[in-house]
């Protein structure tokens, strides 16, 4: 594995895409981390799908570390294969994924950072590729919409999240992971007749954080609404709320219980399992998916890599819907 020409890579298959490194000749442990052992965006001629990592972590209320957690994902997913059997799909023979690497936002500085982000997203967007992005703090997910935005108009949003993320300034500071989708709203980036908060849970600061979250449009679908319903029905719900619009998802990964993810900085009991976020998502997958986040994990307080890894999979399965929409808009009618 000296060089990428002599990197045994999975089959290329119809599309000539440059797949994963294979796992059957190479052992997956080997080598530096890419998501899923994908190719470099630097080994390719141009990306479907980018994967690209945000370390970043300033904008966070409580514990620090989301910095390190788009290569606890990387890490995590040399354990991702290339077929997806829940959709049917071979993601990354079907459109070229490649791992983007990471966007270097100033750590002492927000307003740079945010600034910073939103730039090297219009340059990815740009080229012609969707970004699924692993975070970083979920302060980042403002700047990626302000990008998607410019591109696609306002965004109908999907955001999985203990949280509400839709509170005003913490310490007297607009950009922080507790305010995206506040300013968001503000700003106008977002189809405020298509936003929905999954997963919601915890205590608030009071019960005008819920009266002010309904005036800017959301919907909440609470972690106990999951239990009781079921991930079809609320995936069923959702798919008819969002229609064809262009639709945004943001996962933090306190969605997921701490069982299933206590590597997070803002942890809150009584959260979704693993199984029910995948089986959400995959009952989206008729959704006109443009871009995607998986933000807030947080490796130091990780064990046995259990938040990681459910971030890989979740990152796997938003990939696998963006690369089989590119593969239908290619291809109508096969695939
Ligand atoms: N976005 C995340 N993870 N957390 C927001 C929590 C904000 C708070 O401490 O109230
Ligand atoms: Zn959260
Ligand atoms: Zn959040």
């Amino acid at each position: 594995m000296t060089s990428s020409n002599e990197t045994p890579r999975v089959p290329a298959g119809p599309t000539g895409a440059v797949g994963p490194v294979d796992s059957s000749r190479v052992p997956r442990y080997a080598g530096p981390a890419t998501f899923a052992r994908l190719p470099r965006l630097d080994e390719v001629a141009a990306a479907d799908v980018a994967v690209v990592g945000v370390p970043f972590d300033t904008g966070v209320s409580y514990r620090p570390g989301a910095r390190f957690g788009g290569n606890a994902i990387r890490e995590a997913s040399r354990l991702l294969r290339p077929y997806n059997p829940a959709q049917d799909a071979s993601p990354f023979a079907l459109a070229q994924v490649a791992d983007a690497g990471d966007i270097a936002a100033n750590p002492f500085d927000i307003n740079e950072a945010v600034e910073t982000v939103e730039a090297a997203a219009d340059e990815l967007l740009g080229t012609g590729a969707r970004m699924m992005t692993l975070g970083g703090d979920h302060t980042i997910a403002l700047p990626l919409l302000r990008s998607v935005a410019k591109k696609h108009g306002p965004v109908a949003l999907l955001h999985f999240d203990a949280h509400l993320d839709t509170w005003d300034t913490y310490f007297g500071a607009a950009y922080t992971h507790g305010t995206p989708f506040r300013r968001a709203v503000e700003e106008g980036i977002l189809d405020t007749s298509a936003l929905s908060h999954v997963g919601t849970r915890g205590p608030l600061y009071g019960r005008g954080d819920l009266t002010d979250d309904e005036k800017m449009g959301f919907g909440i679908v609470t972690s106990a609404d999951v239990y009781r319903r079921g991930a079809d029905e609320v995936a069923d719900q959702l798919r008819q709320r969002i229609g064809d619009r262009p639709l945004y998802i943001s996962i933090d990964i306190d969605c997921l219980d701490p069982a299933h993810a206590p590597g997070t900085g803002t942890p809150e009991a009584g959260g979704m399992t693993s199984r029910e976020l995948l089986e959400i998502l995959r009952g989206l997958a008729s959704c006109n998916l443009v871009s995607a986040d998986v933000v807030e994990v947080a490796p130091a307080y990780d064990h046995a890599e259990i938040t990681a890894v459910a971030a890989s999979h979740t990152a796997y399965e938003l990939t696998t819907i963006m690369s089989r929409q590119i593969a239908e808009a290619r291809n109508p009618g096969d695939e």
